[in-house]
C-alpha cells in the first residue's frame, strides 16, 4: 500500500438484509465466514477499520485495528456515523455486503485518489438495458453510456466529511458517497472495478458467493 497516507476503512454493516431474509446481512455466512469477516480480513492492512453495526447487535471479536459504532436507519446515516471520529488522510467506504475485495482494484483506487481526491470502481453492463413499459419490453438504452458502481469508494477524508455535512444541511440523500462528493462540485475519478466484487443482494447471490469463496483463499487475483 502507498506510503503517502494513512488509510481508514469505513464499513456500513448495519443493513437488515431483508431481500436475503436471513437476519442482518453482515452476519450471513459464506465459505465458513460471515460477510463481515471476509471484509475485515481484506482490510487487515488498514490503519483503522470502523464498522457500523445494527443497533443492539453485540460487536463480534475482531482485530485491534477494528472499532464498532451503532449504525443508522439508512446506509448514508451509517456512513455519517462512521465518519465522526474517523482518522486517516484517505478513507475507503466499503459495503459489508461485498465480501470479495480484489487487491488490484484497491491499488488502483489508492493511486487515483492520491491525485484526484475521489475515486470509485465501475464495471460495464453485460446485458441489454431497457426501460420496461408496464411489464412489456420498452425502449433499449445505449448501455455503453452507463456503468455499475461498486465499493470500495476512496476519498480524502476531509472531502467526504464536507460532502456529508452539506448533504445533511440540505436534506439530500444518495445511495453512495460518490454522489455526495460530486454534489460538492468535486470530480470523482472512475477506475476499472471487478465483477467479483458484487454486492450480495438477492438469495441466488449466495450460491455465487459460496462458489467464489471456495477458490478465493487460493487465488484472490
Ligand atoms: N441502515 C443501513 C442499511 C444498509 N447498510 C449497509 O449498506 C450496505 C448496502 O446495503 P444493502 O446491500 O442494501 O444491505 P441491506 O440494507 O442489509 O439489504 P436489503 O436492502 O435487502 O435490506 C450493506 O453493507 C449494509 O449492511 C447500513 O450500514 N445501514
Ligand atoms: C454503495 C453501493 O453499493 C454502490 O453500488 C450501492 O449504491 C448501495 O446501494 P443499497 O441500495 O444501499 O444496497
Amino acid at each position: 500500500m502507498p506510503p503517502f497516507a494513512t488509510v481508514s476503512v469505513l464499513v456500513p454493516a448495519a443493513g437488515q438484509g431483508t431481500r436475503l431474509g436471513r437476519g442482518p446481512k453482515a452476519f450471513v455466512r459464506v465459505g465458513g465466514r460471515t460477510l463481515l469477516e471476509w471484509v475485515l480480513a481484506a482490510f487487515a492492512w488498514a490503519d483503522e477499520v470502523r464498522v457500523a453495526l445494527p443497533p443492539g447487535v453485540p460487536p463480534p471479536p475482531a482485530a485491534a485495528n477494528v472499532r464498532f459504532v451503532p449504525g443508522g436507519a439508512e446506509r448514508q446515516e451509517s456512513v455519517a456515523r462512521l465518519l465522526e471520529g474517523a482518522g486517516g488522510d484517505v478513507v475507503l467506504v466499503h459495503d459489508a455486503a461485498r465480501p470479495f475485495v480484489v487487491p488490484a482494484v484497491v491499488d488502483r483506487l489508492l493511486a487515483a485518489v492520491a491525485g484526484s481526491g475521489a475515486a470509485v470502481p465501475v464495471v460495464p453492463l453485460p446485458d441489454t438495458l431497457i426501460e420496461p413499459e408496464e411489464g412489456r419490453y420498452g425502449p433499449a438504452l445505449d448501455r455503453s453510456r452507463y456503468a455499475l458502481v461498486q465499493t470500495p469508494q476512496a476519498f480524502f477524508r476531509e472531502v467526504l466529511a464536507e460532502a456529508h455535512q452539506l448533504a445533511r444541511a440540505e436534506g439530500r440523500t444518495a445511495t453512495d458517497e460518490a454522489q455526495l462528493v460530486r454534489a460538492l462540485g468535486y470530480p470523482v475519478e472512475l477506475v476499472p472495478g471487478d465483477r467479483r466484487m458484487f454486492k450480495v443482494t438477492f438469495p441466488e447471490d449466495l450460491a455465487l458467493a459460496e462458489a467464489l469463496a471456495r477458490v478465493w483463499e487460493e487465488r484472490p487475483e
